[in-house]
């Protein structure tokens, strides 16, 4: 099993004891990390591993079979509607190519979530929707439709839409899939500057090696045949020292997994 880090005051995520499955399918079991406020966690693995399934059962759309997932000491799942509404409030979102809805314009995209949970005027909304959309290098875009930008252009949108509600927490699917290499490299650099700039603990699943190093302060690695994970810690630390070679190998596409 890997090594947990010492108990720490700033932990802002912790997985006890979690196991997932979809319906009788086990996916991963017993897995045990902690996430502390700044960090940028990477999920790491092979494909079909549960990298995904992880992230979606940290934001709530599943319940794990065993053991759970706490949120400052809360788990999503034990709380009232009230707490889960204000936990999902604090948590920004965003999916595989942004997901945005099509036939929106980027800045109505941004808007929504200002709508849905804020009591904000319309004057209000149109300047925050402004300021993320310039956070994020779209200023001037506004009334843009998601099929008149680049997929790049689309991704940070999809992230302007996640910063709306200055959350606590970031959660990103495959951020830079598809994007050429200076496009991804330039969306790790903004989401190394959200962080900064916001303070909020980033959450990642990513199959990016360059990524994984650029901006991965801690993360976790899941196998897919054990079922489980086989280290957790910093990706750097992991290449340098994880007691098993296929995290080596992973951490550095074959090259240095040798015992
Ligand atoms: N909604 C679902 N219902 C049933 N099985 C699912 C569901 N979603 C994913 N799976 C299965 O769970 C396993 C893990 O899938 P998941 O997408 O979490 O893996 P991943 O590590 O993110 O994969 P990849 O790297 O290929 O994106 C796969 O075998 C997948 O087929």
């Amino acid at each position: 099993m890997s090594q947990l880090r010492p108990e720490r005051q700033d932990v802002v995520i912790e997985a006890r004891g979690l196991t997932m499955k979809y319906g009788s399918n086990l996916i991963q079991s017993n897995l045990h990390f902690q996430i502390c406020k700044g960090d940028v966690f990477v999920i790491m693995g092979g494909s079909g591993c549960g990298k995904s399934t992880l992230l979606k059962h940290m934001i709530g759309l599943y319940q794990p079979a065993d053991g759970e997932i706490l949120f400052g000491g809360q788990s999503y799942f034990t709380a009232s509607q009230e707490q889960q509404q204000d936990m999902r409030r604090r948590w920004g979102v965003t999916y595989q190519g942004g997901a945005l809805f099509s036939d929106k314009t980027l800045a109505e995209n941004v808007a929504l979530p200002l709508e849905q949970y804020t009591t904000l005027t319309n004057q209000d909304i149109r300047d925050m929707v402004h300021y993320k959309l310039a956070l994020v290098g779209l200023a001037g875009f506004e009334e843009f439709y998601p099929s008149q930008i680049s997929g790049g252009m689309c991704k940070r949108a999809g992230l302007a839409r996640a910063i709306a509600l200055d959350p606590d927490i970031l959660f990103f699917d495959e951020p830079s899939a598809g994007l050429d290499p200076l496009s991804a490299r330039r969306l790790d650099d903004l989401i190394l500057q959200l962080r900064d700039s916001t303070g909020a603990t980033v959450v990642i699943v990513t199959h990016e090696l360059a990524s994984i190093f650029a901006i991965g302060s801690n993360g976790i690695y899941l196998d897919a045949n054990t079922k489980t994970q086989l280290d957790t810690g910093s990706p750097q630390t992991m290449l340098n020292h994880s007691k098993h070679q296929l995290v080596r190998e992973f951490l550095s596409r074959g090259e240095y997994g040798d015992e």
